[in-house]
């Protein structure tokens, strides 16, 4: 059976069920369903196994099944494990799901503690079922042989470099954005490939495509549709990822790069997605929003490329001291030793606030609102950095 354990087969016969009480003590045996988890152990699978096969144990039980088992095990810790590195957002209620099904028997638990507590909180609780869904659908193992036909892997980084060089401003990542939950719906008649050969031509060196559709009205066949275009400019998924089979899929659609968020992910599971990154070929950018975030983002090995985002996405609330505040000091000097390209997001909307943030030490900035709502976008480009940056 590929994939992670799932949420509507519980039941399976391992040894941690097979222990189940027969009488329920529904609060406490219903944790269970949180153990259905993304954890470094399925991760962990995932990188030391790539050519997909199922290795078997000496005693015969599949490895996978086996690390399957242990991920249960663990998974009932994951939110403990992410509070104790400073991690708000949970990755999914703490008491499961509301509705349950056993047999012929369907129950719902008292919701109590299962609201999100922001919207974050709420759009990665979203995910996480999103996924479980989609990987039913899709499992690893088709996305692996689907990677034969993804089209090559480009160099977001590079693109960023070269972009910096060229025009002594921050390299530009553009976003391909219809509507966010702070600001509803950003642009009316949104026609993502004509927005995306727009950027293009008005000098972006990389472009951001929202492909969450709850949220942010975007979807994997914008992805898919800008990189059949021929846009050339390298292209980041800008997903929620909660879990490693993201990344595959995200490789699959024509992604370049991914998003990891330091709020949302713990550190193990940044270090094996980074890993998991390499082995596809696509670019992480790991995203901080205070101190805490980012040194834990520093103490990974690895890492190339930083964004500081102004926004708090708990709050919504913009403030683009943050990053000049985040750069200030020896973390601006570890920054400057190790090379990493520091990436400005959110929030940009003048040639002043471009140079305010590139004099804190950004060398690319990811820029959606004040660019995808000027009717001609490219032209937004030469507003927002008071210059035309295509030649
Ligand atoms: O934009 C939001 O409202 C939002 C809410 C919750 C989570 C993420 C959110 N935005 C993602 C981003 O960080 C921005 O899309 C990106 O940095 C561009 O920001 P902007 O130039 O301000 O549109």
């Amino acid at each position: 059976m590929e994939g992670l354990a799932s949420l509507k087969a519980p039941f399976q016969a391992t040894p941690f069920l097979s222990s189940r009480p027969k009488t329920w003590d529904l609060p406490t045996q219903l944790n269970f369903y949180k153990r259905n988890s993304f954890s470094t152990f399925s991760v962990r699978a995932q990188v030391e196994s790539t050519d997909g096969s199922a290795a078997v144990s000496s005693s015969g039980e599949s490895v996978t099944e086996a690390l399957k088992i242990k991920e249960w095990e663990v998974g009932m810790l994951e939110n403990e494990v992410a509070s104790s590195q400073g991690i708000r957002i949970r990755r999914r209620p703490p008491s499961g799901p509301p509705l349950h099904y056993v047999g012929p028997f369907q129950f719902r638990l008292q919701n109590e503690g299962n609201t999100p507590r922001n919207i974050l909180e709420e759009i990665v609780w979203n995910k996480d079922k999103e996924v479980s869904q989609l990987k039913e659908r899709k499992p690893l193992s088709v996305l692996k042989k689907a990677l034969e036909n993804a089209p090559p892997a480009r160099d977001f980084i590079g693109a960023l470099r070269a972009a910096n060089e060229r025009t002594g401003l921050p390299g530009l990542i553009a976003e391909v954005k219809k509507a966010s939950p702070s600001r509803g719906i950003l642009r009316e008649n949104f026609d993502p490939v004509e927005i995306a050969k727009s950027y293009e031509k008005g000098g972006a060196a990389c472009l951001s495509v929202l492909t969450d559709e709850k949220y942010f009205k975007g979807s994997f066949e914008n992805l898919e549709a800008i990189r059949k275009a021929g846009v050339k400019c390298p292209l980041l998924c800008k997903e929620f990822i909660v879990d490693a089979w993201q990344l595959y899929y995200a490789r699959t659609k024509g992604a370049d790069a991914v998003l990891l968020i330091a709020a949302v992910l713990p550190d193990l599971d940044i270090k094996y997605m980074i890993k998991i990154c390499k082995i596809l070929g696509l670019t992480a950018l790991v995203e901080v929003h205070d101190e805490k975030e980012f040194d834990r983002v520093l103490a990974i090995e690895g890492i190339e490329l930083i964004g500081i985002n102004n926004r708090n996405l708990e709050t919504f609330e913009l403030d683009i001291s943050i990053t000049k505040k985040l750069l200030e000091g020896e973390r601006g000097k570890i920054i400057r030793e190790r090379d990493i390209i520091m990436v400005g997001e959110s929030g940009l909307f003048t040639p002043e606030d471009i140079a305010y943030v590139q004099e804190a030490g950004v060398r690319a900035i990811l820029v959606g609102e004040s660019i995808v709502k000027q009717s001609d976008p490219g032209k937004g480009i030469s507003n927002l950095f008071g210059k035309d940056i295509s030649i």
